[in-house]
């Protein structure tokens, strides 16, 4: 698929139902609790409603898409950890012992892990192998990547999503690995925002203040050296993204062409959004902001896409953690709007002091 096909197929997401939505909303107002006092939960309810065109959706079948890859600007000291934990974790998680697998069992979700990336020669049964290249470019010296394989990122991530659905996926959840992709999420952020590389760099795997200040410096060059033009998205996702960004962005992307809600994790998963919603607006209504990360910059990011995260737990970890755990609260909305007793049904008084007949 050319870069033409890709954008126009995009193109072709839908804007959410506003009559489910409407009914949604009334079916809320009728329930035993004062009008809009359970929050989010029916913003939830209602959101849920206009992606899928049903009432308290079942979305059985909930996969987190764990996109992992690996990143040249690694070598300039801007993680607190090797490059070679990108590897050795995702094997961990193909094993089912990365937080993330622990958090999806509780929460019913399949863990799908796909090597779009990373700088070694990993074979599991379980793993997805659509690797672009091993890792990309360091970008303080070039371009990450070339233009043709962030394309391939993106289609790749749109693929997955694809065939999710054909496997009866109905909700999606990002997750994401890399030792360095804080780095490039902020770069990407910071090109396709405007947004001054020291609003968005954060401590990421845990870096001290001279690690951050390393950081900030490696994106400055980063940026100075590919002069990235931010009305072009596939660009800017070319010089100083990652791959599994740009597939994340194909997930998001892929699941709202399907009409799925797709909860998004952390700092990464909300570059990939930003990312997306350039390419293609319609996909914004899709998204719902799991947790706000303890990466500092996430919550800036957030405001930029006009999403609102339903938790803060500080934590900063990826793979999909903070998505999986925010399944809970998908849960709850759809029995709110399943199980709840009407005014009229339990025979209790409205705000006018009569019960509804
Ligand atoms: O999701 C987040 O908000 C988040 C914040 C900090 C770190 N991470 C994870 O840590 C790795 C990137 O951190 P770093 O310091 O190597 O750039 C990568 O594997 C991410 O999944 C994730
Ligand atoms: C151990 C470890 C686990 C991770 N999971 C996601 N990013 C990670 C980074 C590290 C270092």
């Amino acid at each position: 698929m050319t870069e033409q096909l890709l954008l126009q197929q995009i193109q072709e997401i839908q804007p959410l139902d506003q009559e489910s939505m409407n009914q949604a909303s009334a079916h809320l107002d009728q329930l035993t609790k004062p009008q809009g006092s359970l929050g989010k939960l029916e913003s939830l309810a209602i959101q849920l409603a206009g992606i899928t065109g049903t009432q308290a959706p079942l979305l059985e079948r909930r996969s987190v898409i764990v996109m992992a890859a690996d990143h040249g600007i690694a070598s300039e000291g801007v993680s607190a950890y090797p490059a070679e934990v990108t590897p050795q974790m995702l094997l961990n998680m193909l094993h089912g012992g990365a937080a993330v697998n622990v958090l999806a069992r509780q929460a019913s979700a399949h863990v799908v892990c796909v090597d779009i990336g990373v700088n070694a020669d990993i074979e599991h049964p379980r793993l997805h192998s659509r690797s672009i290249r091993k890792g990309t470019a360091n970008m303080a010296e070039g371009p990450a990547m070339s233009r043709d394989e962030a394309v391939r990122a993106i289609r790749t991530g749109m693929e997955i999503a694809a065939d999710e659905v054909r496997r009866g996926t109905s909700l999606f959840v990002t997750g994401e690995l890399g030792i360095g992709n804080t780095t490039a999420s902020a770069a990407l952020i910071s090109a396709l925002t405007g947004l001054p590389p020291a609003r968005v760099v954060g401590r990421g795997t845990g870096l001290d203040d001279a690690g951050v200040h390393r950081k900030t410096e490696a994106i400055r060059r980063s940026l100075e050296r590919n002069r990235c033009d931010a009305t072009d998205p596939v660009g800017v996702l070319a010089a100083v993204g990652g791959l599994e960004i740009g597939g994340l962005a194909g997930v998001i992307l892929g699941a709202a062409l399907h009409q799925c809600p797709v909860m998004l994790d952390g700092f990464i998963s909300a570059a990939a959004a930003l990312l997306a919603v350039r390419l293609a607006p319609a996909c914004a209504a899709y998204m719902i902001a799991s947790h706000q990360s303890d990466e500092k910059g996430h919550a800036a990011v957030l405001e930029q896409l006009g999403l609102q995260p339903m938790l803060q737990l500080d934590m900063r970890l990826g793979e999909g953690t903070g998505g999986v755990l925010a399944l809970h609260l998908v849960d709850a909305a759809n029995r709110i709007m399943r199980e709840m007793a009407t005014f009229a049904s339990a025979g209790v008084a409205g705000a006018s002091g009569e019960v509804p007949q």
